[in-house]
């Protein structure tokens, strides 16, 4: 079985830095949605590639009690370029009626999935819906998405490579 470093071609950020830059975003996070807690905080982890990000992500916000989902969307076939259309093909179990919901993603490229996964958050009345990315790539965007109420957008890094 392949491991999971044959990929990786150079580093762009060490394990300090990313630690540091998940802590820094975490303390951003719990102080925007201290309060939100009374409602409901879900933070929905966008399957499988954000779990890591997620996990760290948790254990950064200190006291904020969140509730933990997933969602699973895949637009993706055999290669690297999005097909526009995500399909949702596992759905998030937690009520999010009246709730204020972090989307947490691995990395926004086309901006196809996370534009679908906010409409669909929206539409099971999330009542704000923010994001929360490990790695951006603005440059390769095709579709502009809209937040939900107060919803905010937090990146960790910005990358403009392919
Ligand atoms: O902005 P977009 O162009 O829509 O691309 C971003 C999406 O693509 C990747 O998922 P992928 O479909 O590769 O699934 P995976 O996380 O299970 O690998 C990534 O995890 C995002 O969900």
């Amino acid at each position: 079985m392949a491991s999971l470093h044959d990929d990786i071609e150079r580093v762009l950020w060490t394990e300090e830095e990313i630690s540091a830059r998940v802590s820094e975003i975490g303390t951003a996070v719990a102080a925007d949605l201290e309060g939100s807690s009374s409602a409901g905080v879900v933070f929905v982890g966008v399957a499988t590639g954000a779990f890591l990000f997620l996990a760290d992500l948790v254990r950064r916000v200190g006291r904020l009690p969140v509730e933990v989902d997933f969602v699973r969307a895949e637009s993706y076939g055999s290669g690297t370029e999005s097909n526009g259309a995500p399909r949702i093909t596992c759905d998030v179990k937690v009520d999010l009626r009246g709730k204020h919901v972090l989307l947490v993603e691995d990395i926004v490229d086309s901006g196809n999935t996370l534009s679908c996964l906010i409409s669909h958050l929206e539409a099971k009345g999330a009542s704000s819906v923010s994001v929360c990315t490990f790695l951006d790539k603005p440059a390769r965007r095709k579709v502009h998405f809209k937040l939900v109420g107060d919803g905010k957008f937090y990146r960790g890094f910005e990358h403009e490579e392919d």
